[in-house]
């Protein structure tokens, strides 16, 4: 196959990208670099996929233009649309960059899709957080998820609904994928697993959220290469109208996390716990992945302990031991 891969130079877009050259797919990237986060780990992450022959195209997926240019060049048989603006906590800052990417940007590539000969199937990142306030668990497909907690989380429905337009009207080909707060090795500095690493090895305090109650918060924590292989599984079998959870079934605490993290990287962290603020997080996440296992044989296989062993592996030899004052 023939992959376009937007957010190329992010987190899961370059893992993605790596695993589907590796095996032989033709993939080019696009990402507009943007300093959310560290726009040099982009950078990085860009110069480890040219290494491998995958070349990120610098640019906007808002950008019509230039993607209608990528679609003359290229004819792309999928797409593996993975460009967004992420974090649920940073959309009480800057809400707009939400409807840019996720929104503006969604419908700029699906106008370029539908459009396209031949029209390519479409495998897009949704997210567990539009679960939102719905306190079920494990969550199911089928659950409700008209109850976001964050902006973000209502991008993502929003765009789980405008997929499903381009579907009914143009006939696209198109599954979305609730990832469950993915971890790993090249991950987001934005992350906690990431940004306690950090701060644990510089020695300065961590912040460690609670539910009300003093009930500790959970996430569904899902390692990369599982979410990597149940990406290359959904482009390989691709349907009318899909969508799936693609997460771990074992939800481990946030304290949990941190003392793992505290194991592998031989420091104690200096904790500082406080009441989850109003700012969108929901206190716990946990995904029913049956439909996927059904579909494409989803089925992960790390836990976090021995992914958090990778990471904590990958970040050292990354930054080193003293590292933190460059990356935010
Ligand atoms: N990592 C997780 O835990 C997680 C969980 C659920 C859903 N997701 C979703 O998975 C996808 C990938 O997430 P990630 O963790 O790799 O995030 P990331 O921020 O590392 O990757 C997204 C990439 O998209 C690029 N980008 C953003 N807006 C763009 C635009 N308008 N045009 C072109 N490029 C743009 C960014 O520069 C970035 O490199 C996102 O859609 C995210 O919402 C991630
Ligand atoms: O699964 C998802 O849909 C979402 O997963 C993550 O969001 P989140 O689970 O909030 O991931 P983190 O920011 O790494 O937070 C993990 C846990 O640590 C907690 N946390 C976070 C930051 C902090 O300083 N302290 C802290 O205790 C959060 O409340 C949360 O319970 C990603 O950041 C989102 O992009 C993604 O959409």
């Amino acid at each position: 196959m023939s992959v376009l891969v937007t957010g190329a130079a992010g987190f899961v877009g370059s893992h993605v990208s790596l695993a589907l050259k590796k095996r032989g797919d033709g993939v080019v990237g696009i990402d507009n670099f943007n300093s959310y986060y560290d726009p040099s780990l982009k950078k990085a992450r860009k110069s480890m996929l040219a290494e491998h022959g995958v070349f990120v195209v610098a640019g906007d997926i808002n950008d019509g233009k230039l993607l209608a240019k990528l679609f003359d060049v290229v004819a792309f048989t999928h797409v593996m649309h993975l460009a967004a603006q992420a974090g649920v906590r940073y959309a009480m800052e800057n809400p707009h960059s939400y409807v840019h990417s996720n929104i503006a940007g969604l419908v700029t590539l699906l106008e370029i899709c539908k459009s396209a000969n031949p029209q390519p199937a479409v495998v897009w990142a949704s997210s567990s957080s539009v679960y939102g306030l719905n306190e079920k668990s494990p969550f199911s497909e089928s659950d409700r998820t008209d109850q976001p907690a964050s902006l973000y989380a209502a991008t993502k429905k929003a765009g789980e609904e405008i997929t499903h337009t381009y579907n009914h009207i143009y006939g696209l080909s198109i599954t979305g994928l609730r990832f469950f707060t993915v971890y790993g090795p090249w991950g987001r500095p934005d992350m906690a697993y990431f940004s306690f690493t950090r701060n644990i090895l510089q020695g300065k305090p961590i912040t460690v959220y609670r539910g009300k109650n003093r009930v500790d918060l959970a996430r569904d924590f899902t390692y990369i290469d599982d979410v990597v292989k149940g990406c290359l599984g959904s482009l390989d079998t691709s349907a009318p109208y899909r969508i799936f959870n693609l997460g771990n079934t074992s939800p481990v605490t946030v304290p949990a996390l941190v003392s793992i993290l505290e194991r592998h990287l031989k420091v104690k962290a200096k904790k500082n716990v406080v009441e989850m603020p109003g700012n969108g997080d929901v206190p716990f996440t946990h995904a029913n992945i049956s439909m996927a296992r059904r579909e494409f044989g989803y089925k992960p296989t790390t836990d976090l302990q021995t992914g958090l062993k990778k990471f904590v592996k990958w970040y050292l030899s990354y930054y080193g031991y003293n590292h933190g004052k460059a990356v935010n």
